[in-house]
Order: C-alpha cells, then sequence, then structure tokens
C-alpha cells in the first residue's frame, strides 16, 4: 500500500458510509434450522447476481452464505475506489483466498499465487475492474458442445451481458486526451446494475499504445463489444461516474438496491463445508440443504433448503464443495475418505486459466504518467489500466498458423494416450481442445488467440502478454475430507508447447509495438526481459521464470455432456441430482478471449432466468422470462408453486449493515449521460 496518511485519505473518502446498502448477517444462528426456497453457496459475481434476481420474486425465499467479510467496514475503500486495486489491493488480505497452485513444471517449479476474493462481491469486489466481451463464435461454439444454443449461444449471452449493464459514456476530457477511443453505443446496456464507463482520467501514451497495436498489425477497433473483441481498443471499467467513480459490482450493484427485500438473507463470515444430499433414490438424488461453520472446529450448522441448492463459490472451491459432499471421481474421492454419492469424474478436472508476462521499460523523461499511488482525489483514483489489444493467430504467426496447430494435435494426442485420467475426461479435454482450435486457431479466425494489455503499474511502462486460449488443462482436487484445508491447483502451466510457443511469439509482438511509433516515443530503456533477449529459447526461459495468472480460472464444473465429462447440463444442474446447480466461472467449458467477469454477469442473468422458468413451471427458451413483482418496474408474476415465502424463517438479516434510503432504481440512460455531462464540465 502506498498510501501515506491513511487518516487524510479515509477522511476524503468519508462521504462513502453514506452510500444506501443492503444489510446482512454475520450471525450463524440467525440461519441455523430455518429453510429456504434457494440456498446459494458463495455471495461472489454469480452468487449475489442470482440471488438479486431470484429475490425479485417475493413468494420465494433466498439466502445466500458468504464466507468472507463484508466490504462494508473499516477497509471499505479498498474495494471501492478503483485505483486500490494497485495500491491499495486487498489480495493477500483476509479478503483474498490466497491460494497457491502446485509446484508448475512449466514455471519451472514455482507455485503460483491464484488470488480469488473472499469477501461479499467475491472476485468482483478485488480485481482489475477490465469489462471486456468474449466472441460471439466463442459462445455458439460452446453451446455447441451442450446442444443448447438458444440458451448459450451469442445472440442469448449478448441479451443478458446488456441486461447486467448501465453504459456511461466517456467525460470530455477523456475523450480529448483519447481521440481513438471508439465504441458503439447499441451493443452496450441502458439500464442494468453494473456500470460500465471510462476512468475520469487519461493519459496521452494511452492512444499512443492504440496506434502502435495498429502499426504492427492489430487494427484499432470502432466496437469491441458487439461480437468480435479483436483489435486494440481501451476497455471499459466497471466504474460509476455517478457514484463518486466507485467500482461498480456484485455488492452494490445487484445485492444493495435489494435492500428492502425481507425474502433473502445474506450470511457472512461462514463457509459451507458441504452440500447434504438425500440419496435414498439414486436415480432422483435431491439437495436437501447445506451444512456451514465459521472456522475449523467451530459449530457446525444446517440449513434446509425447499427447492434447490445453487454453489457459486468460484472455479477453485465449487470443485471442492462438490467433491467433499460426495460428488466426483469416487477413486479420487476415496483417496480423501469422502464416500461416493455420484461418481462424476469432470469434477475439477479440466481447469484452464490466462496465463501472463510482460515487456516492460522504464518511462522516458518527464512523459506524463498517473499517480502511482491512491491520493484522496475521486477523479485521480479512478484511473486503472485498460487499454487492451487482442490480436488474432494471423497477425501474431501469419501462414505458420496450420504447422503449428498440427503439431499442437500430434503433441496432445500422445501427450493423452499416456494420461492414466479417466475417459471422461479425456473426451472434455479432447471436445473442447477441437472447438479451439476450428473456432480460434482456423486461418483468418478473428479471435484474439493473445491479449496485449497497455499498463503503468508502480512506475515502469507495460505491454502484458497474455494466452487467451490455452490447450493445457489442469485440475483442482481436494486434497482431505477437511474443508478447511487447501485444495490442490494444478493449472498445467504451458503443459501443452502450443501455449509456450504462442506466449513467446506474443512477447516478441510487445516487443515490436513497444518499439512502434508514436509508443516508442515515450519508453526508455526495455527493463525487462531485456535487449539482450532475442533468442527463442531465451523468450521461452524469461516465460517460464516470469509467468502468472491473469486470474482467469475456469471450467472445473463444466457444461458438458455427462459422458464428455460434464458436471452441469445445459440448464446447470449437476448430473444425477434434480435440484443442485452450479453457476459461477467453473460451468464454462473451455476459455475465453476476455477477461471473465462481463460474460459471467451474463452467464448469472441467464442462469436465474432458467431457475425462475423452472419455477413457474416452464421450459426456458433462451429470453427473460416476463418481469417478476420485486424488480424495479413493481409488475407481478410470483413463482407459483414456490414453497416457504416470507416468513417462512427468522433469520432476519439483522446485523452488521446501514441499509438506509429506499430501493435503488437503475440509473437511465439519460440520466447517465447528464452525470457525465456534469461531471465534465465540473473537471
Ligand atoms: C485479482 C483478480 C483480478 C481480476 N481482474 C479481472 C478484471 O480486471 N476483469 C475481469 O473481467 N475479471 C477479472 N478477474 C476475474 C473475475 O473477477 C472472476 O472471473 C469472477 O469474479 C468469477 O466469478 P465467480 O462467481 O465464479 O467467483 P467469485 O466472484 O470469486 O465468487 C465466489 C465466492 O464464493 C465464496 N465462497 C467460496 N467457497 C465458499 C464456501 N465454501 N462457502 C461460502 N462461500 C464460499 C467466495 O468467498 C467468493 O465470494 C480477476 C480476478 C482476480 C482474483
Amino acid at each position: 500500500a502506498t498510501i501515506q496518511d491513511r487518516a487524510q485519505f479515509d477522511s476524503a473518502y468519508s462521504h462513502h458510509a453514506n452510500m444506501m446498502r443492503r444489510s446482512v448477517t454475520g450471525n450463524g444462528n440467525d440461519l441455523e434450522g430455518q429453510s429456504y426456497d434457494y440456498i446459494i453457496v458463495g455471495g461472489g459475481l454469480a452468487g449475489l447476481t442470482v440471488a438479486s434476481r431470484l429475490s425479485e420474486v417475493s413468494n420465494v425465499t433466498v439466502a445466500v452464505i458468504e464466507a468472507g467479510g463484508d466490504v462494508y467496514g473499516a477497509d471499505q475503500n479498498k474495494f471501492l475506489v478503483p485505483t486500490g486495486n494497485l495500491y491499495d489491493s486487498a489480495v493477500k488480505t483476509q479478503y483474498d483466498w490466497q491460494w497457491q497452485t502446485s509446484s508448475q513444471a512449466g514455471a519451472n517449479g514455482r507455485n503460483l499465487d491464484w488470488p480469488r476474493g473472499k469477501v461479499l462481491g467475491g472476485s468482483s469486489a478485488i480485481n482489475g475492474l477490465y469489462l471486456v466481451r468474449s466472441n460471439k463464435a466463442e459462445h455458439d461454439s460452446l453451446a455447441s458442445l451442450i446442444s443448447a444454443p438458444d440458451i448459450w449461444g451469442w445472440d442469448n449471452i449478448f441479451r443478458a451481458m446488456k441486461k447486467s449493464e448501465t453504459f456511461v459514456p466517456p467525460t470530455g476530457r477523456v475523450r480529448n486526451v483519447l481521440p481513438d477511443l471508439r465504441y458503439n453505443e447499441a451493443s452496450h446496456g441502458s439500464s442494468g446494475p453494473i456500470h460500465h464507463s471510462w476512468p475520469g482520467a487519461a493519459f496521452p501514451t494511452t492512444n499512443d499504445f492504440l496506434q502502435s497495436m495498429a502499426n504492427t498489425g492489430t487494427p484499432i477497433s470502432d466496437d469491441a463489444y458487439g461480437g468480435s473483441s479483436s483489435g486494440a481498443f481501451v476497455a471499459t471499467s466497471a466504474i460509476n461516474p455517478q457514484d463518486n467513480w466507485h467500482r461498480s459490482f456484485a455488492r452494490n450493484g445487484y445485492l444493495d438496491p435489494a435492500q428492502n427485500r425481507p425474502n433473502l438473507h445474506v450470511l457472512t463470515g461462514h463457509q459451507v463445508t458441504r452440500v447434504l444430499l438425500d440419496s435414498s433414490d439414486p436415480a432422483n438424488i435431491r439437495a436437501t440443504g447445506v451444512q456451514y461453520a465459521a472456522s475449523r472446529g467451530a459449530d457446525v450448522k444446517t440449513v434446509n433448503a425447499n427447492r434447490e441448492v445453487i454453489v457459486s463459490g468460484g472455479s477453485v472451491n465449487t470443485p471442492q464443495i462438490l467433491q467433499l459432499s460426495g460428488i466426483g471421481n469416487q477413486q479420487h474421492l476415496a483417496s480423501i475418505g469422502v464416500d461416493t454419492v455420484i461418481d462424476l469424474p469432470g469434477v475439477g478436472e479440466n481447469l484452464n486459466d490466462h496465463v501472463v508476462t510482460s515487456v516492460a521499460w522504464a518511462p522516458q523523461g518527464n512523459v506524463e504518467m498517473p499517480a502511482q499511488a491512491v491520493t484522496g482525489n475521486a477523479v485521480a483514483d479512478s484511473y486503472v489500466n485498460a487499454a487492451t489489444g487482442y490480436t488474432t493467430m494471423n497477425t501474431l504467426l501469419g501462414n505458420y498458423t496450420a504447422e503449428l496447430v498440427q503439431q499442437a494435435r500430434a503433441q496432445m494426442a500422445q501427450a493423452d494416450a499416456a494420461s492414466d485420467a479417466r475417459d471422461e475426461v479425456k473426451r472434455a479435454w479432447n471436445v473442447t481442445r477441437e472447438a479451439q482450435l476450428q473456432a480460434v486457431f482456423s486461418e483468418g479466425s478473428a479471435i484474439g488467440a493473445i491479449e496485449l494489455l497497455w499498463a503503468y503499474v508502480f512506475g515502469s511502462m507495460q505491454v502484458q502478454v497474455a494466452l487467451q486460449h490455452p490447450m493445457s488443462r489442469g485440475y483442482v482436487r481436494a486434497t482431505s475430507n477437511d474443508p478447511f484445508t487447501a485444495p490442490e491447483i494444478n493449472p498445467n502451466v504451458f503443459g501443452v508447447n502450443f501455449d509456450l510457443a504462442l506466449m513467446r511469439e506474443g512477447l516478441k509482438l510487445a516487443r515490436r509495438v513497444g518499439n512502434a511509433q508514436p509508443l516508442s516515443n515515450s519508453l526508455g530503456n526495455e527493463n525487462s526481459p531485456g535487449t539482450n533477449v532475442q533468442a527463442d529459447n531465451d523468450f521461452e526461459t524469461y516465460a517460464r521464470n516470469s509467468v502468472g495468472t491473469e486470474y482467469h480460472p475456469s471450467s472445473t464444473s463444466s457444461m458438458l455432456p455427462r459422458e464428455d465429462g460434464g458436471v452441469v447440463d445445459a440448464n446447470l444442474m449437476v448430473y444425477g441430482t434434480s435440484n443442485l446447480r452450479v453457476v459461477d466461472a467453473s460451468i464454462l467449458s473451455s476459455p475465453l478471449s476476455c477477461h471473465l467477469m462481463a460474460p459471467l454477469y451474463g452467464a448469472a442473468e441467464v442462469a436465474a432466468e432458467i431457475i425462475v422458468a423452472h419455477a413457474q413451471g416452464r421450459g426456458y427458451t433462451g429470453s427473460a422470462p416476463p418481469r417478476s413483482d420485486n424488480d424495479s418496474a413493481g409488475q407481478t408474476d410470483g413463482a407459483p408453486g414456490a414453497t416457504g415465502g416470507p416468513g417462512s424463517n427468522n433469520g432476519n438479516g439483522s446485523g452488521s449493515g446501514n441499509g438506509t434510503s429506499a430501493l435503488a432504481r437503475p440509473t437511465t440512460y439519460l440520466g447517465a449521460l447528464l452525470a457525465v455531462i456534469i461531471a465534465s464540465l465540473l473537471l
């Protein structure tokens, strides 16, 4: 942390204390023995999105159990102030699970840090705020693997991503500094819970980066949000200019506006230790509730589910929870002393992650840069890095592509044959990698294989290089039947040579971008890897020594057919159960070429629509069900057949929050525009 004077800083942000907040409870007894229609495990990005939407239906009851604490407290500025994500970070604090991978052979044996949010809002509370959308072809490909184009294909996900968004155009000042900041309003949403905008502060070298990308083969995109994210652009950030430039995330976007709903209860500071399953009818295994505890050794409490349990613990924790509940590979479960209820070998497997490293320069002379600290000035502190570019295989490699793909196929076939993984797991690898090879790595594909990010970090200027479609697959496996013992995380970094080769070529391109006009005018010495690194081998050694996570793990509860190693079906129901779903990053069956937050808000919106449709006895056809009675328009349709209802339990949500004003309404686009005009006049 680089805050010089904490008291001065907190007083500059004292207005945060007056915000509208949804109250939550930290008292585990409030839920114990109670019954809720829906129990959501994990109050992160997906969990709070689903909780908010389900509780719009007033005659169902919803409980969320979150292992971490609340964001609103002594440390709230860590989460709310955008620049805080770098200079007052929640990473490596109590708000982070602080996972580490197992030793990674592909990264010279290093154990990589794997932060994940452990706080209300989950990783959406601690992340880098980049909002980038995935590509049409990627979603159509994911949907075809589960034969559900109407639900998971681009059209429905695009609609759902817009549903979650309120787009706020950049200020006049930002437009002046960044003449190449381009967007197409038609691709954005105007009345959703999460605000997408640009920071109030901007720097000329960001525009130079776009120009240098164009000059090295990655053209500037006019519309990165309408189905193709390839090209260079300044990404929107999850920032709300109308609310003091705060971070917009699952807590303040989805939960706080639900503050007056008596049918929604949120418990923090308690970890779900397992899902309780009734397997008396093996053809209809039902989740009857969950157990939870404040810590290892603390009392284990139970809360009952009338209708469904929805697991939203994220890509690391969700498979661990399923495994400890008896759902997973029978052999693995036996090895940790867990009785198998459902032998489902895909649980925890098929893990993939974007990995990242960078080329870094010292700034040239007195080039203008953001403050390398949180300052107490809301506009300055809204600055986050956001310029990016998604580069296709053809730009990266030209006609070398086909040869590399052929080599990759041969290498993977050999490695799979030697692996002792279950056949279903091998099929998951195969179908998802083949889908990637066809959609992303085919000649002329418009999907980014590599992301290049422009970053000012701790006084250095960097072009970061992140692999978007790794072929390597790893796993998450519980190592003990104790839920408070860390699982083994093995992302198998650079397990397939193809991934290393692309990273190497990405690093070369990053150097070319930095050496190209006009960006080169602002860059001094190349500090890393350093100009002595020229040969392929040296680039690869540098990549192995420096690579880390871009924080986008997915696929550990893949939505695939059961025989292809799937864990959930197209309705996100865990195979073999009739009322246990997973909604979080783990359901994506293969990587997406983007930061995951935007598509995950969309996926969680779709999940909530599916669940509401099912509660109403309707099939889900891939569009929003009729509006419900607790939503902002106040229309009613209820959910026939829902059991329980308000008052079916007495967990009354008392506790640490300080809810104040009336139910928030999403701002309209006109309101947004007006606020931005006023803001730019004030600047
Ligand atoms: C440091 C960092 C930077 C990132 N930067 C970006 C970015 O700039 N842009 C972007 O788009 N994405 C970014 N991401 C990724 C993005 O935030 C995640 O992909 C997304 O939040 C995943 O959503 P989720 O719902 O799957 O999991 P999460 O949001 O992580 O939520 C899971 C929740 O479940 C809770 N939980 C887990 N286990 C239990 C249990 N047993 N009992 C109770 N609660 C439990 C966790 O505490 C957590 O709150 C970043 C992530 C990190 C960690």
